[in-house]
């Protein structure tokens, strides 16, 4: 036990590598994607840190060469979600006693082996198994999930020094504990820093947790697993498991230990969850927190006045990076008439521009969606527009799921304003486009407001303040992240909490004191240091 306060490292941003031609980055890096592919990996779940294997084996494929085996992954069942729950509650006692700094230092730990060791192993395991190009593996795999680990350590102080007043002789106190009970992570493909965090995020607050990746992200998965246990996480604080979504909610849903639930997904699984909690609300010791980062359907609006360059590559690279599979990725744009056209011609002129294939070529801007599931429902939505008489494609179009799962990205123009395309979330890369009346900006920013569930994040381009100002102030309920002349992506920890509203989700905002907040139950203690020793009022004489 020590008797001081301490301070945390001051949280600073990971500096994002370059993986220049030449550079010792992109060696290591590409040494390690021919380690990790000489290498096919026999993945475990782990439980109560003991690796677990079925013998119910399902193989990995990187998205761009389905062809190619990466190893394969144990599938459990609902035993080992109940193993996994016992293995956390067994964990618990210990971890939840332990000091905060403890605590601290073993995620400040895992950002420093992140930033350093296991940096090249984590990216490359990012970019064979969800197809992201170096740059896009880098800043998630290394850059955001180091960030989430350090500012979170420094948010967690600060939740911690939060402590109400106290009148004179009495002495109050607030005291933040983990949970009663256990958390469950469930985590989507895109983001690799997204999976680890909905599990670091509870455990740094003292929780014990129950992670389901995605399938297609296990292979990365397995990556952080390695690097929580490098870093010193005690056996049981963090259980994965790989089980079939809806089993493994019947186990975790039912059990009388469920504390709270940590997910990002798709807004439909979400509802079902929330509904399933809120059916067994009896069932449980505690009103359970949920949270929950959704879908999006993301805009960019230009006013007359933007310039047509930047509101052009505000939507190549918000539209398009990492193949639009991101939550916050632009896939709807309206764009004034007295400038589309110019912005169209730079936008299909980058596009063409783009080169795409295997992320081991670093050469490629482009890579491939996740699976065929993923590619099937992408390549729906080009047809229905190549078949509409509402709308035209002008850039891409073509699909081959031969080698890869590659989609061209596609640019959509469509007469309709409330065309499919700009209402539904397609998490691919395909961006649609829709041409205003230059002189109908409000108009424009009502129907914009009107036309989808989701509310995660949203950009504005003008040069004049007053268009600013006046969608800033129209569009506040529209996007949880709001970027005024630059594109809706990219959030960067520390920088940009992020999370959105509407069907976008809770908008608890990952990498923000106000997430961590979610995953403690506070105490008050109210402690009197002389007593009162006559119960009667002053005028009772
Ligand atoms: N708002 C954000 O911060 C954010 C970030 C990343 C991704 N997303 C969203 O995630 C989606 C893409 O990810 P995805 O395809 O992995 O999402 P998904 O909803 O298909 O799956 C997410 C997770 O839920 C699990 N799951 C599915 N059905 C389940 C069930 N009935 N019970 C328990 N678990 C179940 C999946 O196995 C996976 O682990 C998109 O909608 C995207 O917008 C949102
Ligand atoms: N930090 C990311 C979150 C993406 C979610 O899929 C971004 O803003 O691009």
């Amino acid at each position: 036990m020590s008797n001081a306060y301490f301070q945390v490292p001051m949280a600073e941003n990971e500096p994002v590598q370059g993986y220049a031609p030449g550079s010792e980055e992109k060696e290591e890096l590409q040494a390690a994607i021919a380690e990790l592919k000489s290498n096919p990996i026999d993945a475990p779940m782990v439980i109560g840190g003991k690796e677990v294997r079925t013998g119910n084996t399902v193989s990995m494929h990187p998205p761009h060469d389905h062809a190619y085996n990466l190893g394969s992954f144990h599938m459990g069942d609902k035993s080992h979600v109940e193993a996994a729950i016992n293995a956390a509650l067994t964990a618990k006692k210990e971890w939840a006693n332990t000091p905060w700094q403890d605590r601290a230092a073993i995620f400040l730990k895992a950002a420093e082996l992140l930033a350093g060791p296991f940096r090249a192993r984590m990216n490359a395991a990012t970019m064979l198994c969800q197809s992201k190009n170096a740059f896009q593996a880098e800043i998630d795999a290394s850059c955001e999930l180091i960030d989430f680990f350090r500012y979170n350590v420094q948010y967690m102080t600060e939740v911690y020094a939060e402590q109400p007043e106290s009148a004179p002789g009495i002495w109050n106190r607030l005291e933040y504990r983990p949970l009663e009970g256990f958390i469950f992570a469930i985590t989507p493909f895109n983001f690799t820093s997204i999976a680890a965090n909905l599990c670091a995020a509870p455990a740094m607050m003292g929780n014990v947790v129950v992670w389901k990746p995605s399938d297609t992200q296990i292979y990365s998965a397995q990556v952080i697993m390695d690097l929580f246990k490098a870093a010193g996480l005690p056996d049981g604080v963090i259980n994965m498991v790989y089980c079939d979504g809806p089993a493994a909610g019947d186990v975790v849903f039912n059990h009388p230990d469920f504390a709270g639930l940590h997910f990002t997904g798709s807004t439909a699984v979400f509802k079902h969850l929330w509904k399933t909690i809120g059916t067994n609300i009896d069932k449980y010791k505690t009103y359970p927190r949920i949270v929950g980062e959704t879908g999006g359907k993301d805009f960019i609006i230009a006013h007359k006045s933007a310039n047509a360059k930047e509101v052009a590559t505000g939507i190549s690279r918000g539209a398009f990076e990492f193949q639009g599979q991101k939550c916050s990725a632009a896939s709807r744009a309206y764009l004034p008439s007295n400038i589309a056209n110019e912005i169209i011609e730079q936008v299909k002129t980058d596009v063409n521009s783009f080169k795409m294939g295997n992320p081991e070529d670093f050469s490629n801007f482009i890579n491939a969606v996740i699976d065929e599931r993923s590619f099937d429902k992408i390549a729906g939505f080009i047809d229905y527009a190549k078949s509409s008489d509402d709308a035209e494609i002008i850039a891409g179009g073509n699909y081959d799921k031969s080698k890869g799962y590659f989609i061209e990205p596609t640019v959509i123009v469509t007469k309709n304003v409330k065309f499919k395309t700009m209402c539904e979330e397609i998490f691919g890369p395909v961006m649609t486009i829709y041409i205003y009346d230059a002189d109908k900006f409000e108009e424009t920013l009502e129907i914009l407001d009107q036309t989808s569930e989701y509310a995660l994040t949203g950009a504005i381009f003008s040069t004049c303040r007053y268009a600013i100002g006046t969608a800033t102030k129209m569009l506040e309920n529209c996007a949880g992240n709001f970027y005024i002349n630059d594109k809706p992506t990219g959030a960067v920890v520390g920088q940009q909490p992020f999370g959105g509203a509407r069907g976008s989700g809770t908008n608890d905002k990952a990498g923000a004191a106000m997430n961590l907040l979610r995953w403690v139950s506070a105490r008050t203690i109210k402690e009197t240091f002389v007593p009162a020793t006559n119960y009667r009022y002053p005028f009772l004489g």
